[in-house]
């Protein structure tokens, strides 16, 4: 255990900025002063604490990883006001109708928009129209016809118990993921490009397996509704019926996808947002649950005040969350706005309804799209020759919203990285400056105010805040 607890390095501009630190596409992520990354920390080595005793904890401890984990050695079985406050607790439905929230559809209709969280309290949904509503997913029940979600369920879960936990650096640690991941891409080819080719915290990726059966049949049909579903939330929910700036115009087409299992209550992934590096700005993501209900826990990121103001990390954190239920065969779609202004996680469970074909695990496929203008061909390297980490910066009040290409090997077991920097550039339909069509029109990422020559900090290696 001694192995994990963290001896802090000094801090560098760039991991300051460096809001996220992603084991791969669906992991812990934070920097330093990040909570949730420490919290990932405290997770990996507590497995069966809830996030809400550890962030309690944490809190209690001023944010000090080292602190917050003697106190957890000392209080080994956590006291019954702990216990009763993780999660696995009997979830409340809040009413609705209770919050004030508005906001304006295409329509010119108005709607009512105000955080419906508060501070330390989870707010469960359930229903598909209160969660569109309110947070930027779409969830879809009985999403595919019966058999053919059990054959999937099947499928997977033969081939599971080769699954493995990912282990990656997070600063002076090495840290494996609470729950076991596997990759798989089209086909037999695409899987040798992308161990050969493609770039996961600064290395390769030894496994990577063509999409099974089942898995590219199922495929179709979430393209199918994701499309469907992000024309409705344009349509309906977005500012005059637009897309997002930075949003692309064309279709999603999943060609990769993350299979995650679950075994037990007390298997979970701590809160994140999804790496962009190979599915660029405003990403969307298509989520099928198989198997054990679990808790999709979510919350919008505060961005601090100002750079002096040390706690606001411990005050956003300690906003609230909300908590989607996800039961077998249902499809959650992460719309264009979540990974850039949320983080996400599944919270372990204290206990956990059996599933009668998965017993107690349960299987989640992220589909997604690699869009072949950020093949790691084509994206930035850093100084150490390897292709570049695509963030969002989500934290600072300053720089909120844009995105830099970063240096990633550091995440790599036993590697340092050289801490290159620089922010990037998209089109407003998110094109990168090398790809074909891009309307070079000066647009750098979320600042319309200056041109890329006035700011000048393109290919430079120090964030300018
Ligand atoms: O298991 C889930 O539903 C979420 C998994 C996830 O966040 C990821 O793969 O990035
Ligand atoms: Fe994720």
């Amino acid at each position: 255990m001694d192995a994990f607890i963290s001896r802090k390095r000094q801090h560098s501009t760039t991991e300051e900025l460096a809001e996220n630190a992603p084991p791969k596409d669906a992991a812990p992520t934070g920097s330093q002063d990040d909570t949730d990354f420490k919290l990932a920390i405290l997770a990996s080595l507590w497995p069966g604490v809830g996030q809400q005793t550890l962030l309690e904890t944490l809190l209690a401890h001023d944010g000090n990883v080292d602190a917050a984990t003697a106190a957890l050695v000392r209080d080994e079985s956590p006291s019954p006001r702990k216990k009763a406050r993780t999660t696995g607790a009997p979830g409340y439905q809040s009413s609705l109708s209770s919050f004030n929230i508005t906001s304006t559809t295409s329509s010119g209709e108005t709607r009512t928009i105000k955080p419906l969280t508060k501070k330390g309290r989870t707010l469960h949904l359930y229903s598909p129209t209160d969660i569109e509503q309110h947070c930027p997913c779409t969830l879809i029940h009985n999403f595919l016809p019966q058999d053919v979600a059990n054959s999937l369920l099947r499928e997977l879960l033969d081939e599971s118990p080769t699954y493995t936990r990912e282990t990656f650096q997070l600063f002076d640690n090495v840290v494996q993921s609470p729950h076991t991941i596997c990759f798989y891409v089209d086909d037999y080819d695409e899987a040798k490009r992308q161990k050969t080719e493609y770039i996961y915290n600064g290395a390769r990726v030894k496994d990577v397996r063509p999409s099974l059966p089942r898995m590219r049949e199922v495929s179709v049909i979430v393209q199918e509704a994701v499309n469907r579903e992000v024309d409705r939330r344009i349509r309906d929910f977005y500012p005059g019926g637009k897309k997002l700036k930075y949003q692309t115009e064309d279709p999603w087409a999943p060609n990769a996808a993350f299979v995650n299992c679950y075994d037990g209550g007390h298997e979970s992934v701590g809160y994140h947002s999804d790496q962009l590096t190979y599915l660029g700005p405003r990403a969307i993501i298509g989520s099928l649950s198989l198997g054990v209900e679990r808790e999709f826990r979510i919350r919008r990121v505060v961005p601090r005040d100002d750079e002096t103001d040390s706690d606001a990390d411990g005050r956003a954190d300690a906003e609230g969350q909300i908590a989607i239920h996800l039961p077998h065969n249902s499809l959650l779609v992460m719309h264009a706005e979540m990974q850039e202004e949320w983080k996400h996680s599944i919270a372990p469970a204290q206990s956990i309804t059996s599933h009668p074909i998965a017993g107690k695990k349960r299987i989640n496929i992220t589909y997604r799209h690699y869009r072949a203008h950020l093949h790691p061909k084509l994206t930035p390297r850093c100084k150490c020759g390897t292709p570049c980490v695509l963030r969002c910066v989500q934290r600072n009040k300053m720089t909120k919203g844009r995105y830099c290409w970063m240096c990633h090997v550091n995440y790599t077991p036993g590697r340092e990285g050289c801490g290159w920097f620089e922010w990037a550039v998209f089109d407003r339909d998110g094109r990168p400056s090398w790809a074909e069509g891009f309307k070079g029109d000066g647009v750098e990422s979320d600042d319309d105010s200056t041109s890329l020559k006035e700011r000048g900090n393109v290919h430079n290696n120090e964030p300018k805040q």
